[in-house]
């Protein structure tokens, strides 16, 4: 079953069509990355999923449920973490989660939400004075308060150091592991490629392409790259003749050679059948970011030129 279906959903703001036709399916306990650059429709095709915004045409459901109809039974069923979230800077990060939990009929009790995401000793703080990294994890924390079984995060790691934003990453796993449906945003490709089982690439508004992160790697069909030394030399016409390979540059006993398909093992199969001793090899792979490059034409950080 699904979890969340969106069918050919618009948003127009006064002159500026933001989402122009979006339908994406995301499969229940999977976790879904919504990835484009700046500009692209992300977080007004959240907000209309989470039920903040009308979609001038189309449908979105969760869990069966109409987000704007049936308002009251959404919410006990799906957790928002929206980009710069409005909260109360003044209360503690204890009197937060308290009153997300009084919005729902059941859930985590509020100490034990603040335990889950590792903010037990800093219940007393009050929000203004939690880190970026605390502050973000409190934001999850009352996201998952009622135990949605649907999960929205926009942004979830943006600004964090390398380590908050391992510790994130490890709360989404949790998420995963107890069977929640997670839609992420995110501009981060590393992020995606780690969390992500499946990744929608929206751009202008539009449904680029879907799939999963190796998915879209493959059919973006870049090049991948062989590295290694031949330990007599090497006849580079050996590995010119398969029909994976676009390239090889032999320096020395350093060879590299490019191509496309399964191109480790094409070489490796050749070397081995021609006697050829091989030491440190290794493999350049294209990435989700290589991908997303080639299949937008754009970068999909958070520097790029916005169209405003
Ligand atoms: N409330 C609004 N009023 C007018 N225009 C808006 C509004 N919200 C978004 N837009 C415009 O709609 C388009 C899509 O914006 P949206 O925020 O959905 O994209 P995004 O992919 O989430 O971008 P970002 O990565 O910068 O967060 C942009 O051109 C944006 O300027």
């Amino acid at each position: 079953m699904s979890a969340i279906e969106m069918h050919d959903l618009h948003k127009t703001y006064r002159s500026t069509t933001a989402v122009a036709g979006v339908s994406l399916t995301v499969p229940e306990g999977s976790i879904m990355g919504l990835v484009g650059r700046n500009g692209a429709g992300k977080t007004t095709t959240v907000e209309i999923t989470a039920g903040l915004r009308e979609p001038d045409r189309g449908r979105v459901s969760v869990l069966g449920l109409d987000p704007r109809r049936d308002r009251r039974a959404v919410r006990q069923v799906l957790g928002v973490q929206l980009q710069e979230s409005q909260l109360h800077s003044a209360l503690t990060a204890l009197e937060l989660v308290t009153l997300y939990r009084s919005l729902y009929r059941s859930g985590l009790g509020p100490a034990a939400a603040l335990e889950a995401v590792g903010l037990g000793r800093s219940a007393g703080t009050r929000f203004e004075k939690l880190s970026g990294g605390q502050q973000q994890r409190l934001s999850i924390a009352l996201a998952i308060i009622g135990r949605p079984r649907v999960v929205i995060l926009d942004e979830l790691t943006t600004g964090l150091d390398p380590e908050a934003r391992r510790e994130v990453w490890g709360l989404v796993d949790g998420l995963r592991a107890d069977g929640v449906t997670v839609l992420l945003v995110s501009h981060h490709m590393d992020e995606v490629e780690r969390l992500c089982d499946q990744v929608a690439l929206l751009d202008a508004g539009r449904v680029a392409s879907t799939g999963s992160p190796a998915t879209i790697v493959a059919r973006a069909a870049l090049p991948q790259r062989v590295r290694f030394d031949a330990e007599h030399g090497l006849d580079a016409a050996l590995l010119r003749a398969l029909p994976e390979v676009e390239e090889v540059e032999v320096r020395g006993r350093g060879v590299v050679v490019r191509g496309r398909g399964d191109l480790e093992r094409a070489v490796s199969t050749s070397l081995t059948r021609h006697g050829v001793v091989v030491t440190g090899a290794s493999v350049e792979r294209p990435t989700l970011e290589d991908a997303f490059l080639a299949l937008t034409g754009r970068q999909a950080g958070p520097d790029t030129e916005v169209d405003r």
